[in-house]
């Protein structure tokens, strides 16, 4: 077994092959990968350093407006009215503003803080704080294949998001299988198609057909041919539009009758420029499928990104509730394939805060 934490892409090209319909081996390569990684199999690490700057650069508007308020030489109630202000300027909600300024002003209490700056570095030890349990790697090999099923809106970046994870599972050593279930949009099948060349991995297609049955048939070819991972790219579709929820959630149950224990992850990609519409998203999913994990997109230049302290608060409801948390396995910095990073609650806060 295997976890994708702070491992990174290494943005190296793949061999091109083919990626073709209805599951051809597009190549013979990623079959043979190894299941099981070495620290001698891992690709050369790209700084962190240089994710945590295209971060902070992403962040740094949403992060502007939450910085100026400790530009003052007092604490007082001034300063925290502003800050409630940029943190819902933020979209981190109001319950999650809430939360923070009332964790922030315990902090400066126990602390004795007389500073604005340290208030700001109390501020980040509470930001991190609300994030950690977001904080998980994803973990593959229990079993093979892994399946893992992707959703989200139009547009959140689930299709890049898969290419640029395929990526990461085959520079670790995966042997991944894409199967294409959006079969009604032609563009949306080439788009994937054209991942599966880049990263050399097998893809199973098929136009018009039933999004549940394409998945049904990557499944079961997933596991004939020895592959460590399966993953299902669907179609973007809005909650209010029930009748494809609802497909959704009968692409869950075909592929669990192809696989009794799977999908072993259900992730919903959404966009990190949609605030707290992003967080209406996990709730909506999440009461349709049952997530397991979300990749956060678009990370790099959104006024937002407060959205995550909206979804850790949501999730610290979940676990009250007897449920699990839903943590962030991947975050979306850019469009290019090395543009997707392991989340880390600690340098989010510090780079949400410059
Ligand atoms: N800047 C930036 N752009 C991204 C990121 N992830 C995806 N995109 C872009 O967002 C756009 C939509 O991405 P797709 O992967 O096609 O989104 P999708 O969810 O598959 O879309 P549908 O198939 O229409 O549902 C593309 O232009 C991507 O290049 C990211 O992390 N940062």
């Amino acid at each position: 077994m295997f976890s994708f934490f702070k491992k990174k892409i290494t943005g190296q090209p793949a061999t091109e092959a083919t990626g073709n319909s209805t599951a051809t081996p597009a190549n013979t390569s990623a079959s043979a990968a190894p299941s099981e990684v070495t620290p001698q199999q891992m690709p050369a690490e790209r700084p962190r350093a240089s994710w945590m700057a295209r971060l902070g650069q992403g962040l740094r508007r949403t992060g502007q407006t939450i910085s100026t308020v400790f530009t003052g030489t007092k604490i007082d109630d001034a300063l925290y009215e502003e800050l409630e202000t940029a943190l819902l300027m933020a979209d981190a909600g109001v319950q999650a503003t809430e939360y923070l300024l009332a964790d922030l002003k315990k902090r400066v209490k126990d602390t004795g803080a007389t500073e604005p700056s340290a208030v700001k570095a109390l501020l980040a030890a509470s930001i991190s704080q609300l994030l950690k349990p977001l904080e998980k790697p994803l973990t593959i090999g229990a079993h093979k294949p892994t399946i893992i099923m992707v959703a989200g809106v139009n547009g959140a970046g689930k299709t890049t998001s898969i290419g640029k994870l395929t990526r990461h599972l085959s520079d670790s050593g995966a042997s991944v299988l894409l199967a294409a279930a959006d079969t009604f949009r032609a563009a949306a099948r080439e788009q994937l198609a054209v991942w599966a060349t880049r990263n050399t991995v097998e893809i199973v297609s098929q136009e018009g057909g039933d999004p549940a049955s394409v998945s049904f048939d990557a499944v079961t070819a997933g596991r004939a041919r020895g592959k460590d991972v399966v993953l299902v790219d669907t179609a973007g579709r809005l909650p209010t539009q029930l009748h494809l929820m609802e497909e959704l959630k009968k692409i869950k149950r075909v592929v669990q009758k192809a696989e009794a224990t799977g999908p072993h992850e259900v992730l919903l990609v959404i966009d990190g420029n949609t605030g707290q519409n992003a967080l209406a998203q996990v709730k909506a999913f999440d009461e349709t499928l049952g997530l397991t994990g979300l990749i956060v997109t678009k990370l790099d230049g959104t006024a937002k990104g407060g959205v995550l302290a909206a979804i850790a608060l949501w999730g610290q409801g979940r676990v009250a509730a007897g449920g699990s948390a839903v943590p962030v396995y991947f975050i979306g910095v850019g469009e290019a394939v090395e543009d997707l990073e392991t989340f880390n609650a600690q340098e989010f806060a510090d780079a949400l805060l410059g």
